[in-house]
């Protein structure tokens, strides 16, 4: 199968329970809860989207053949020795595309796998890390994983709807908006209440990289 990527680019985790290791990031083109238009945005399952994942445009992204064509390029992105490989997928929606053969490409080259994943979808069977990100009054079938990292505050998305599914870990990461010093209070005032729950921050954003 044929994968529609965004872009490809190494950087470290800046967000959850991997935050400050470093890794690819292989950034899918397409999402299932938002065209990515922002005359879209309003009307959208997802309204808060803080990524640019439309079209193949960015860099290293493109449109690659089969699954061991694009662990090449994310191979090559690596630059560097098998020890602790890392690569995220993400998006966009990264589990319309990513399939046991991808998998194992990456397997084949001492990756570990993460995912980034708004939940709507199943995942294969072998992925290391699964991030499940749920968003709004879209049906979550990614029930358990190792980290649940909610969005706060979202009104149709509460952390008591998930605090009681199988995660090792659960975030909350305030939202990026207009409103962001508002969400980081009230998500630090939540995470102080509410023990289960650790406090997410886009670090990256934070220390000015991608
Ligand atoms: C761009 S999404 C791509 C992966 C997948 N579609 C998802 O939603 O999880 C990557 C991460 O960024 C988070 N995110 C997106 N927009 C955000 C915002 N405005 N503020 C904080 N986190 C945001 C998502 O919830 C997700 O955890
Ligand atoms: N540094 C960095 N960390 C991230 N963690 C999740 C991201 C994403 O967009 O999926 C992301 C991202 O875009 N950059
Ligand atoms: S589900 Fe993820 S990629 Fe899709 S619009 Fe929402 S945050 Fe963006
Ligand atoms: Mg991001």
């Amino acid at each position: 199968m044929a994968y529609a990527v965004k872009e490809i680019f190494k950087t470290l985790q800046g967000e959850g329970a991997q935050s400050g290791r470093a890794a690819v990031f292989c950034r899918f083109a397409g999402c299932n809860l938002w065209s990515g238009r922002e005359e879209d945005r309003a009307g959208a399952a997802c309204t808060f989207c803080d990524t640019d994942f439309v079209g193949m445009d960015g860099t290293g992204g493109g449109r690659f053949v089969d699954a061991e064509a694009l662990a090449v390029a994310i191979e090559r992105e690596w630059a560097g020795p098998a020890h602790k490989r890392y690569v995220v997928l993400t998006g966009g929606e990264p589990l319309l595309q990513v399939d046991e053969t991808l998998v194992a490409a990456l397997h084949g080259r001492s990756f570990e796998i993460g995912v980034e994943t708004n939940g709507t979808q199943p995942a294969p069977e072998g992925i290391d890390w699964i991030c499940v990100s749920p968003k709004g009054r879209a049906e979550l079938v990614l029930r358990t994983g190792h980290e649940l990292k909610l969005v706060y505050p979202q009104a149709e998305a509460r952390p008591e709807h998930f605090a009681g599914l199988e995660f090792e870990h659960f975030f909350l990461q305030p939202m990026d908006s207009p409103m962001a010093s508002a969400n980081l209070e009230a998500a630090i005032s939540f995470c102080t209440e509410n023990p289960q729950w650790r406090l997410s921050i886009q670090s990256h954003k934070m220390i000015g990289i991608r």
